[in-house]
């Protein structure tokens, strides 16, 4: 649904995107991440039609990005905080946004409505945004978002100062209308494995990684059991354990052994193969996360 290819973009001479490539599937919510100045916010102001690249091919829908006027009103941007105004209330800002969208009077009543909900702001809608909390703006940036019901919403670090908690469920509401592409950038690996459903690792403007959860996750999804053991006997364990078939790898310290599995089966086995021959003080499941997968691609190994 949306495509990015061959994407380069320079400030001056600074080069923000170097061949990128970017796929994001229809209704799906795709996460870019990356280190500062990787280029995320550039490739977000590009499928705003904000900025244009400076070679490569992106389209929405099949339409290029050079199509602005077909494609502007398919798209919403989650505007910055600084452009909430602070002496209005929620319930102002978003119906003005209704009437700036060409929205009949009941549309912006029931929209209003149907987000004052969904971002949970009913209680502070008449308040002034200014006499409310952080979190109370960015709930009404969202809903700004949200207001004109486009069908890609883009999301520049617009979960920030948001709990946790507020973020997912509010992103998972937004998945179940099952009619809307979300494109977002976001640092917090752990949000972006329970929300998103696909997710581009971007750095110096080059894409890393552009690849479903599903597929990271049977990368990445090998399960595993840290023990914590007492070092009595743990060379022992060890090699009794490297001679298993389902213990893929084996990490020792001086007293952890950690193991790797191709099933979550094979765990009570460990536990009582390791205690036949030391004190086990702690079995916990360990699973390799995004995260580590994030700063594997990101941070250059040793060497190199
Ligand atoms: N208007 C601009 N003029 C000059 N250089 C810019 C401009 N905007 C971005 N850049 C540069 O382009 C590169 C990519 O910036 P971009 O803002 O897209 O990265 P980012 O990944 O969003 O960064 P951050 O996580 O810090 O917000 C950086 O080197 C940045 O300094």
């Amino acid at each position: 649904m949306i495509e990015a290819h061959n994407v380069f973009k320079y400030y001056g001479t600074t080069k923000a995107l170097d061949n990128f490539e970017m796929s994001v599937e229809k209704n799906a919510v795709h996460a870019i991440v990356g280190p500062n100045g990787s280029g995320k916010s550039t490739v977000i102001k590009i499928l705003s039609l904000l900025i244009k690249p400076d070679s490569g091919f992106v389209s929405i829908d099949g339409i290029s990005v050079s199509n602005v006027r077909e494609l502007k009103p398919m798209i919403s941007v989650v505007p910055e905080l600084q452009t909430i105004p602070e002496n209005r209330t929620p319930r102002w800002i978003l119906e003005s946004a209704g009437k700036a969208a060409k929205l009949s009077r009941e549309e912006i009543k029931y929209r209003t409505d149907v987000l004052s909900e969904l971002l949970d702001i009913t209680a502070d809608l008449d308040r002034k945004v200014g006499d409310t909390s952080k979190g109370i703006k960015r709930r009404v940036s969202l809903g700004l978002g949200l207001i004109n019901d486009a069908s890609v919403i883009l999301m520049d670090g617009s979960l920030a100062e948001l709990d946790p908690g507020f973020s997912v469920k509010f992103m998972n509401s937004l998945k179940a209308t099952r009619d809307k592409t979300v494109v977002l950038t976001a640092n917090n690996m752990n949000f972006i494995d329970k929300v998103c459903d696909s997710v581009t690792i971007i750095k110096d403007g080059m894409t890393l990684m552009n690849e479903s959860m599903l597929s990271i996750r049977e990368k990445i999804g090998r399960p595993g059991i840290m023990l914590r053991v007492s070092p009595i006997n743990i060379q022992k364990v060890e090699s009794v354990l490297r001679h298993q078939i389902y213990a893929n790898r084996i990490q020792v310290g001086e007293d952890y052994i950690l193991v790797e599995v191709d099933d979550y089966l094979h765990i009570p086995n460990i536990i009582r193969q390791a205690s036949a021959f030391t004190e086990v003080y702690e079995a916990r499941q360990t699973m390799t996360s995004l995260e580590d997968m994030y700063h594997a691609l990101i941070e250059p190994s040793p060497g190199q």
